[in-house]
């Protein structure tokens, strides 16, 4: 095993997610991360007096004569892993705020469209890109599930950017060759391809991020351009690569969907006929999905991206979150910007148990007219049964935040959580920091200020990014109120 040494060390509490159902809190924990940026060991327990001698004892004080450096956390503040925004739209955030007034179809093509066309313009790319990109990182965003645009040279100018600052990106170049605007689609399925193949090879050298094959969604593409992609998806021998799309977001989208593929059973069921649908694959939104669907996404290993904001604003739906939990899908949360209004995962939380809420009460007043309208009680509820019918808990929204949703990316074994061998992506939390009266109106009691949940109970509920004092990824400071750009 390649040996490395300690770079940082950081003592403080620390919040880390372990299961849907709970969260682990340790008020004194060291922390050693290598300087690969992977954790090397985590010590419980160690009080102020003890830290010293801890150190001594892991013996990386003094390793190859180098300084370590020790990060020592203020009152206010804990460590948490960092946010996974599972689907957003890079390309999408100069629109932010606008257009709600319509539903998906007519929403893509009045607003995103015209946007996203822009960015045939390489400079427009240039200019906007790292603006956008250090945004998401303000929020807590260690690693971020991007769709870029059609254009393989702005999609390129993305991935340079997020290496060049260091966030941890999945990136697709969109694919779109059909039921689209003509200033914006790609000239033919085999250009298409050919492009995509190009994005990945050029991404390949870039550590930290992953490229993603991208069909936008069933809709806009050709049975040539899917059967193109599912192969290119699948021809790599090593690691395969991430699969990203959008699935049964609206009704008339649904539909739509229908018509275009009447040898399909379902929606879900074009994605599978052309092997988009296995481990690493993303699927954006799964409002309306029936219960086949959620069997097959279920048995094929694949993921949803939860994306309430987006649903709320465009009318989409609610989606019954708990009913895929119930029945063992993966799921992690998106803020589909720019469906959704805000670049943070904090605003998708809460809108997560907003939403979760209203499924709720639809089953308490037996009205079920949200997306929930399938019988909960045929599926086989596995371990994960109870979560459909009940507004999502605390320890849940945290665990879709962080490590559902690299479950999602199929990167579990690297991120979403703080365990030894796994990657420092983390935040240090400051609720002191930024003064937010909204934070402190109800501390009285020292005890509660203690107290680690509510701590982080407060943060998802009413912190923003001024309560983010630090951003790491891969152990490389990048983001947050503590950060000096060009300082490391
Ligand atoms: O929320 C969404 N945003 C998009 O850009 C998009 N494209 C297809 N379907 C979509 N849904
Ligand atoms: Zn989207």
């Amino acid at each position: 095993m390649a040996k490395y040494t300690i770079k940082t060390i950081f003592h403080g509490p620390l919040i880390n997610p372990t299961s849907l159902l709970s969260f682990d809190t340790i008020p004194k924990c060291l922390v050693g991360v290598n300087s690969d940026g992977n954790i090397a060991w985590i010590e419980r327990d160690v009080s102020d007096g003890q830290v010293k001698e801890a150190m001594d004892r892991k013996g990386h004080l003094h390793s190859d004569g180098l300084e370590v450096e020790v990060i020592e956390l203020k009152e206010g503040q804990f460590i948490m892993p960092g946010f996974i925004d599972t689907h957003t739209h890079a390309p999408q955030v100069p629109n932010i705020g606008t257009g709600y007034r319509y539903e998906l179809l007519e929403w893509l093509e009045k607003y995103t469209f015209p946007l996203e066309a822009q960015f045939a313009d390489v400079e427009y790319a240039k200019k906007v890109y790292p603006e956008i990109v250090k945004r998401f990182i303000q929020c807590g965003t260690t690693t971020c599930c991007y769709y870029s645009t059609i254009h393989l040279a702005s999609s390129k100018v993305l991935a340079d950017i997020v290496h060049s600052v260091g966030q941890r990106a999945l990136i697709g170049k969109c694919n779109m060759d059909r039921h689209c605007p003509e200033y914006y689609r790609e000239e033919s399925a085999q250009r298409s391809v050919e492009d995509t193949r190009a994005f990945i090879k050029y991404v390949e050298p870039l550590p930290l991020v992953y490229p993603v094959v991208t069909p936008r969604f069933a809709i806009s593409c050709s049975r040539e351009l899917l059967a193109g992609l599912g192969e290119l998806a699948n021809a790599a021998s090593t690691s395969p690569l991430h699969i990203q799309t959008h699935i049964s977001e609206n009704p008339s989208e649904v539909a739509w969907a229908g018509e275009l593929f009447p040898e399909c059973k379902n929606y879900a069921s074009i994605y599978d006929k052309y092997h988009l649908l296995r481990r690493g694959t993303i699927l954006a939104h799964g409002v309306w999905l029936d219960e086949d669907e959620v069997a097959l996404i279920q048995e094929r290993g694949s993921g949803i991206s939860h994306c309430p904001t987006s649903n709320f604003n465009l009318k989409s739906g609610v989606a019954p979150v708990g009913r895929y939990l119930d029945c063992g899908v993966k799921v992690g949360l998106g803020t589909d910007v720019s469906g959704g209004f805000s670049p943070s995962m904090l605003v998708t939380m809460r809108n997560a148990s907003i939403a979760s809420t209203v499924v709720a009460l639809g089953h308490q007043h037996g009205r079920l007219n949200c997306a929930t309208s399938g019988s909960t009680s045929t599926y086989d509820h596995g371990s994960n049964s109870g979560f459909s019918g009940s507004p999502l808990a605390l320890a849940t929204l945290f665990f879709l935040a962080t490590l559902g949703g690299a479950q999602v990316c199929a990167l579990e074994d690297r991120i979403g959580s703080l365990d030894v061998g796994k990657a420092w992506d983390a935040l240090i939390v400051d609720l002191q920091e930024g003064s937010n009266p909204a934070l402190w109106s109800q501390e009285s009691e020292e005890e509660e200020r203690n107290n680690l949940a509510h701590q982080l109970e407060r943060f998802i509920f009413c912190g923003d990014d001024r309560n983010v004092y630090g951003v790491w990824v891969q152990g490389r400071l990048i983001g947050g109120t503590s950060f000096v750009e060009g300082s490391k």
